[in-house]
């Protein structure tokens, strides 16, 4: 049996609209995140990726109004609003981070807000954080503004927050887009280490299948708030079942700069095709076989 440290059944988002019908976002969706694995989440924007992870998160818009059969952290029955112990990082975290307090500021407070500590055991810890993130200089970087560090310091910043939150689960939302590639890097080799050496569980939220592919071990694909297919990455890759799938594989530049780049902009289900797709899902013989497999090589 896979262990889930996160197990959602049907889960809808609808936002509610003056005098208007609610407009579904995510439509009656099961989401299962294995133990210790990191689960890439792909899909085109507005698919209802980011969505999706919010109300893993409950921290929906408030015109918001969610729906779920069942709701499982780590094995045991959530209500959704009860706090797991999950952690987000975002694609800008300037957002996160408040311009007009130190760096030192925001570290000290999770760790007070999620352990019993003085100041200076926080500032402490804030600091060892600092450095298991590979930034130099930590305790000059705690007295430094957000806007005096780089887009890649800021992000390893927000991960030492999101990790002094002790969590089991950590979601990342498109975490390196706003970074140029060199750093892009640094930071996925980063989440990887930190996922092995924290035992962490991590759902990876990307438009780009090549970092899946260097980076996860299963996928699950949405398009127009659902998730159209999942599997394991090879299986995805080289087997893709659903149309959409096909059609986003295609659309990966090839780098080759005479070839012209594929388009979806054409793909586009009707309601009578949507209701006949079958999701096409990751079963466990799958990924035992798959497992047993790697074991024997
Ligand atoms: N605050 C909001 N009020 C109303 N609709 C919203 C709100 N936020 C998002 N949406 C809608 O919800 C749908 C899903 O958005 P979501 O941000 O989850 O997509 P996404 O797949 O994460 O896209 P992206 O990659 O661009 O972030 C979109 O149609 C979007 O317009």
């Amino acid at each position: 049996m896979v262990d889930n440290i996160l197990e959602i059944n049907n889960l809808t988002v609808s936002m509610k609209q003056k005098n208007k019908p609610n407009t579904p976002i995510i439509r009656n969706i099961d989401l299962k995140i294995p133990k210790g694995e990191i689960v890439g989440i792909v899909g085109e924007s507005g698919s209802g990726k980011s969505m999706t992870m919010k109300s893993v998160m409950n921290i929906l818009p408030p015109n918001a109004e969610v729906d779920y059969t069942s709701f499982m952290f780590d094995g045991n029955k959530k209500d959704g609003k009860e706090r797991i112990s999950a952690a987000m990082i975002f694609q800008d975290p300037m957002t996160s981070l408040n311009p007009l307090r130190t760096i030192g500021y925001h570290l000290i407070e999770v760790v007070q807000r999620f352990q019993k500590k003085s100041k200076q055991e926080a500032q402490k810890l804030a600091i060892d954080e600092l450095e298991k993130v590979g930034i130099t200089l930590p305790e000059k970087r705690m007295k430094q503004y957000p806007h005096e560090l780089s887009g890649g310091m800021r992000q390893r910043v927000m991960i030492a927050m999101a990790l002094l939150a002790k969590p089991q689960l950590l979601i990342a939302d498109e975490p390196t887009t706003a970074l140029d590639v060199t750093i892009q890097a640094q930071i996925l080799d980063l989440i990887r280490e930190l996922q092995k050496e924290e035992e962490l569980s991590v759902i990876l939220v990307t438009h780009d299948f090549g970092i899946v592919a260097g980076m996860c071990q299963s996928i699950r694909v949405m398009y127009d708030g659902k998730i159209v297919e999942e599997g394991l990455i090879d299986e995805v890759f080289y087997h893709p079942a659903h149309p959409y799938t096909k059609e986003l594989l295609k659309a990966i530049p090839t780098g080759d700069k005479k070839k012209e780049l594929y388009s979806l902009t054409g793909y586009n289900e009707t309601s009578e095709e949507r209701e006949k797709a079958e999701m096409v899902s990751l079963t466990e013989t799958h990924r035992l076989l798959k497992q047993r497999g790697e074991k024997n090589d």
